[in-house]
């Protein structure tokens, strides 16, 4: 029998002290994690064309399907409902996601040829939903993932493949140091999307033509393969990937300021309070191994010096006009507004914080804020408030 009282909800007392302790430090309301019924999401994966009707989805869980109002492809269930069972799951047409890191990759504003660097890519759901979103528009976008796990990295390795996912590779490295620029060889990102253009709906012959036309004006495309033949190019050793497409093998690395990536997330490495089914697990698990695993003082008091230095890295990433979101699956302060807030000082000639947008009718938590620095741009979801779990957001763009 687990700690939890007669009517199986969870209560307080039942966390460890140090964990307590942790959320008093940080003003976290530990009722965070008494929510009942706190909503499970779902969302809808590959193809548009292929994606699964609400009359489907019906059948696949036993209550009720909602669509998030506003939000695409984003669906809630109950939170009895196991995904894993489902044959659509196993067959790799939904994904688990909490709709609050869904909201963290609608905040790229993902254009169909944008290059797009995941900072703390594993175990993959964001990467996922990115590369989704680049396929379906149509166009040669890509994204790349680095994690400084191998074996998270090979966690989404997996979901990659299950998702067929084609157009993103992933490195396993320290990205505070991580310096490889966006895909500069994309002749056979473009072959693809030509070939699955032609394939598509024979109705939209004229859309194709125009598109291939498109693309065969492509300045880019017809200077990134000279560029990369060119001997007077600079390049580094190849540092190779943990994991590339066949599309995506030959790049050459080339660096040059118009490979730098037109939107960069990071989603940091965190103390994770806020994903409140997965800490609530630990109940079955052993709050030892949570202890463990999320409580070591020299890890926490690390983190707030690895989350500026990855986003100092992102920065010099990312292409002057392009995104960078921040988000973390905290609610402590610290790790959130604090960190936005000596970002922005830092960068008050070339950052704004802008809205994220279209939250639909999703509640926001209040922020808070420290600093003399406006941040009221950044999003916090809050179980109490948001009906999702913990998770905050901001979107920066490089001026
Ligand atoms: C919150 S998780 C990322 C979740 C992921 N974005 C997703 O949507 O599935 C943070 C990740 O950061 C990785 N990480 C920690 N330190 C890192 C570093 N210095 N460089 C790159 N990744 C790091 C961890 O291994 C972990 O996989």
């Amino acid at each position: 029998m687990t700690n939890s009282d007669v009517a199986g909800r969870f209560s307080i007392s039942n966390l460890p002290k140090s964990f307590i302790k942790f959320l008093e430090d940080n003003e976290i309301d530990p009722s965070v994690y008494c929510v009942n019924n706190l909503p499970r999401y779902i969302r809808l994966t590959g193809p548009l064309q292929q994606q699964l009707t609400l009359k489907e989805l019906h059948e696949q869980f036993n209550g009720p399907v909602l669509p998030v109002d506003g939000i695409d492809n984003f669906f809630r269930i109950d939170a009895k409902e196991k995904i894993v069972d489902c044959q659509t799951y196993k067959d790799g047409k939904i994904f688990g996601m909490d709709l609050s890191s869904g909201m963290a990759v609608y905040s790229l504003d993902i254009k169909p040829d944008d290059h797009i660097l995941d900072l703390c890519c594993a175990p993959g759901a964001k990467l996922c939903m990115i590369a989704d979103l680049l396929a379906n528009q149509g166009g040669i976008g890509t994204v790349t993932g680095v994690d400084i796990s191998n074996h998270r990295a090979s966690i989404c390795k997996n979901l990659l493949k299950k998702y067929k996912v084609n157009r993103a590779r992933i490195f396993v490295a320290d990205g505070t140091q991580f310096s490889v620029m966006a895909p500069s060889y994309l002749e056979p990102l473009k072959r693809l999307v030509e070939a699955n253009n032609r394939k598509n709906d024979a109705n939209k012959k004229e859309e194709q033509r125009q598109q291939t036309k498109k693309y065969n004006n492509d300045e880019r495309l017809e200077t990134e393969l000279m560029d990369s033949r060119k001997s007077d190019v600079k390049r580094s050793p190849i540092i190779r990937p943990f994991w590339a497409p066949q599309i995506l093998r030959s790049d050459p690395q080339i660096i040059n300021e118009k490979y730098l990536y037109d939107k960069v997330i990071v989603d940091a490495e965190c103390t994770h309070d806020g994903s409140i089914a997965h800490i609530l697990k630990y109940e079955k698990w052993g709050w030892d191994a949570f202890e463990k695993n999320f409580m070591n003082p020299d890890r926490i008091n690390n983190l707030w010096d690895l989350q500026r230095k990855l986003i100092i890295n992102a920065w010099n990433l990312l292409k002057t006009g392009g995104i960078l979101v921040y988000s973390t699956c905290s609610l402590s302060r610290k790790q959130n507004e604090d960190v936005i807030g000596w970002f922005l000082s830092e960068h008050m000639n070339d950052a704004i914080l802008e809205p994220i947008p279209s939250i639909g009718t999703l509640k926001t938590a209040p922020l808070r804020n420290n600093n003399n620095i406006d941040i009221s741009n950044a999003v916090r979801f809050d179980p109490l408030i948001s009906n999702t779990s913990g998770f905050f957001v901001a979107r920066i763009r490089k001026q």
